[in-house]
């Protein structure tokens, strides 16, 4: 299927005083897709955010669409240990649990490698994404993208360290999207750090499809119109 355009707020730019109505609010008022939910464990990342608690009170106030077009919870693991969290995450409401590369080949339980974390991941019933670092190349994804493996549904490339938002887009990154969106035309390819107004020309025209904006939307006046442009930016670009 032709991937389609997907913008996914990230919360953590939101009100987290008022959370539950900042994530119900950019989805159904705002008209955004997923939500983005950034969790960072101070292992993975020199930072920490929230855990599964939280996940399970904001899946109390957003709903999933039966097609998966709206309301996904699209968890960017930034852990040290991802095969850690499946299960508290799936109970919680993760729809999309995005782990990194880097974590999992590097994880303290030798058992786990990225493949069997897709496995993992699926046999919960929830959709696999694996991250790239800005040094990662994308060519590390290949091998689980081809062949017979089990395949991830996502593969976000990130255009900031991980870590932080409102930090600088790395249009260095573009290539790897370029790279992926030519061997692989219809898989979700995530973007993630520094995208608004003013970079998603360069994501689109690489071929990013999965919008992640955190500080352009919930830092705008008008967030509705930010998701727009945004969409009709990746929509263009698409249909190309
Ligand atoms: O994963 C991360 C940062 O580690 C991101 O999801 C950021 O939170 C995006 O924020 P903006 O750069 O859009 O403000
Ligand atoms: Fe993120």
């Amino acid at each position: 299927m032709a991937p389609k355009a997907i913008i996914a707020p990230s919360i953590l730019a939101s009100d987290f005083g008022n959370l539950s109505s900042e994530c119900s609010n950019v989805i159904k008022e705002h008209g955004a897709d997923w939500l983005h939910i950034d969790i960072m464990d101070g292992h993975f990342v020199p930072n920490i955010t929230i855990g599964a608690p939280v996940v399970t009170c904001i899946r109390g106030s957003v709903e999933r669409s039966a097609d998966w077009s709206k309301g996904v919870f699209d968890c960017h693991m930034m852990v040290a240990e991802p095969q850690k969290w499946l299960e508290d995450f799936k109970k919680a409401g993760c729809d999309l649990y995005c782990f990194h590369y880097e974590a999992a080949v590097t994880s303290k339980d030798p058992a786990v490698s990225p493949s069997q974390l897709i496995k993992n991941i699926h046999a919960l019933g929830m959709k696999a994404g694996v991250a790239i670092k800005p040094d990662t190349p994308a060519d590390v994804v290949y091998p689980l993208l081809d062949g017979d493996v089990e395949k991830p549904d996502m593969v976000l490339v990130m255009t900031v360290e991980p870590g932080f938002g409102g930090q600088k887009f790395q249009a260095r990154c573009m290539p790897k999207v370029a790279a992926l969106r030519e061997r692989y035309p219809e898989l979700d390819i995530e973007v993630d750090g520094g995208l608004g107004l003013g970079t998603i020309d360069q994501a689109a025209e690489a071929g990013a499809n999965v919008i992640v904006a955190g500080t352009a939307v919930f830092g705008a006046e008008s967030p509705g119109e930010v998701v727009k442009m945004l969409r009709g930016t990746v929509e263009k670009c698409l249909s190309k």
